[in-house]
């Protein structure tokens, strides 16, 4: 069958989460890094391209996310999803907006959507407002994020100070008048002049009835929740094959280990439960690295007799404190760069000496390790927690690996992904 929806993610984690989302909902879905330079796989349903624009200047963010929209519509989706963070990470200079104007242009279409909405990862969106768990988006972790400082909840606003279309909502007494009932609104914003809505989204139904009120909507903005509802359009179509599990995967079989660069709050739990639990851990200190200590061959070193007893990890990990000490140090992009560089040959180092089966933690970090490793794409397979799939890469040599955003995954992360590789 062809390809049905064609997908730009702006980070590398977020690609993977919105990927494993589609292949829950039962489509066959590839994650391309970068723009597509070799063939698809066949037999897939949907493409999602992982490019790292959240954050670079937003005319470059334009300019990438068009490649890939152009690529798309050449390799014949239906639809086209844009999907940015479920907290919707972004200043006023972009790039939510700028990109979905782009794109809207692109396209020749005067209306879309915008909803991070993700309720199983307690990103829920009321009368416009984004909440994280039980408190308003401006009160969470995310205030104090050193990029994107997310300072207002309500996201109309939010997203009316990056575009020049007039946003508007389809708040949730709408939403539970079903489907009808929100291309009724839609019909009547468009008649107030509004371009962009903001669509309110408390549950996985909730998702399903909006996936529903899009199915001929040429372009969607979104976290990946909403992509829980897109499938069963195709499906109803005629377009989507029902009973094959788009799941499968092909995994190689090998040595196992965890890299971490995540300094979320949740990574950090994950990261104390793993040592806890009494299993190898070995830490990276940035301050070594930048004296020029070979910290590199020492974890490796560290780890290579250990591999055969299980993943070892090595991580970077630490509490906002000792973060913001190395940055006060070195400085904010110097800290990153150099733990990344060190991760992504430490993940080289492992490769060579036999590892197949890897956990990454931090979207950067799987930024750099992935580029380290040369990975062009990624098979997307069963779920581990609630927007972390398992993954095989594309190519001769295939490497399972889990790719996990800093803020997710259950405690025992580390320990219980293995449970699900065959
Ligand atoms: N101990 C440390 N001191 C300073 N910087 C660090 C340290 N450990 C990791 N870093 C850097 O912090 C950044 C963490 O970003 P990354 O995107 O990998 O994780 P995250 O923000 O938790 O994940 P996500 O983007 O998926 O939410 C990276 O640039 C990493 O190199
Ligand atoms: O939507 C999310 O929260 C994640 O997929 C993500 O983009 C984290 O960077």
């Amino acid at each position: 069958m062809a390809l049905l929806l064609g997908c730009i993610a702006d980070d590398f984690t977020g690609a993977t989460d919105l990927a494993g989302m589609l292949v829950r909902a039962g489509m066959r879905t590839v994650q391309m890094i970068g723009v597509p330079q070799t063939p698809l796989p066949g037999d897939v349903d949907a493409v999602v391209i992982a490019l790292k624009s959240r954050t670079i200047p937003a005319q470059e963010a334009i300019e990438e996310s068009l490649a890939a929209l152009t690529w798309l519509q050449n390799a014949g989706c239906r639809q086209f999803y844009f999907k940015y963070c479920s907290t919707f990470d972004s200043t006023d200079a972009g790039n939510i907006g700028p990109v979905t104007d782009a794109l809207m242009r692109a396209l020749n279409t005067d209306f879309t959507i915008a909803c991070p909405a993700f309720p199983e990862n307690k990103r829920t969106i009321f009368k416009a407002y984004l909440f994280v768990g039980d408190v308003l988006l401006n009160e969470s972790g995310m205030r104090d994020h050193p990029l994107t400082p997310m300072t207002d909840a309500n996201l109309v606003r939010v997203l009316q100070r990056q575009t020049s279309r007039k946003v508007g909502l389809i708040s949730h007494d709408v939403i539970a008048g079903g489907s009808g009932a929100i291309n009724g609104h839609i019909a009547a914003l468009k008649r107030d002049g509004v371009e962009i809505a903001i669509v309110d989204a408390v549950s996985n139904q909730d998702l399903m009835i909006i996936g529903e009120a899009l199915a001929d909507m040429p372009l969607v903005t979104a976290g990946s929740g909403i992509a829980l509802g897109l499938p069963q359009n195709f499906r109803k179509a005629g377009l989507l094959k029902t009973g094959e599990a788009a799941d499968a995967l092909q995994v190689p079989q090998g040595l196992r280990a965890i890299v971490s660069g995540s300094c979320s709050v949740a990574t950090n739990a994950q990261v104390a439960h793993f040592i806890e639990a009494g299993r190898p851990a070995f830490s990276i200190d940035p301050l070594r690295l930048a004296a020029g200590e070979d910290v590199v061959g020492t974890a490796l070193a560290w780890a290579t007799p250990l591999l055969q007893e299980g993943p070892p990890l090595i991580y970077a990990t630490a509490k906002p404190e000792s973060v913001k000490a190395a940055q006060a140090k070195l400085g904010v992009e110097r800290a990153g760069t150099i733990v990344e560089e060190a991760l992504a040959s430490i993940a080289r180092g492992l490769v060579e000496r036999g590892v197949r089966q890897f956990l990454v933690a931090g979207g950067e970090t799987s930024g750099a390790v992935v580029k380290a490793l040369g990975v062009t794409g990624l098979h997307i397979g069963p779920q581990i927690d609630p927007g972390v799939p398992w993954t095989t890469t594309l190519g001769e040599k295939p490497l399972a690996l889990a790719l996990k955003s800093g803020n997710f995954g259950s405690v025992d992360f580390f320990t219980k992904a293995w449970s699900l590789l065959p």
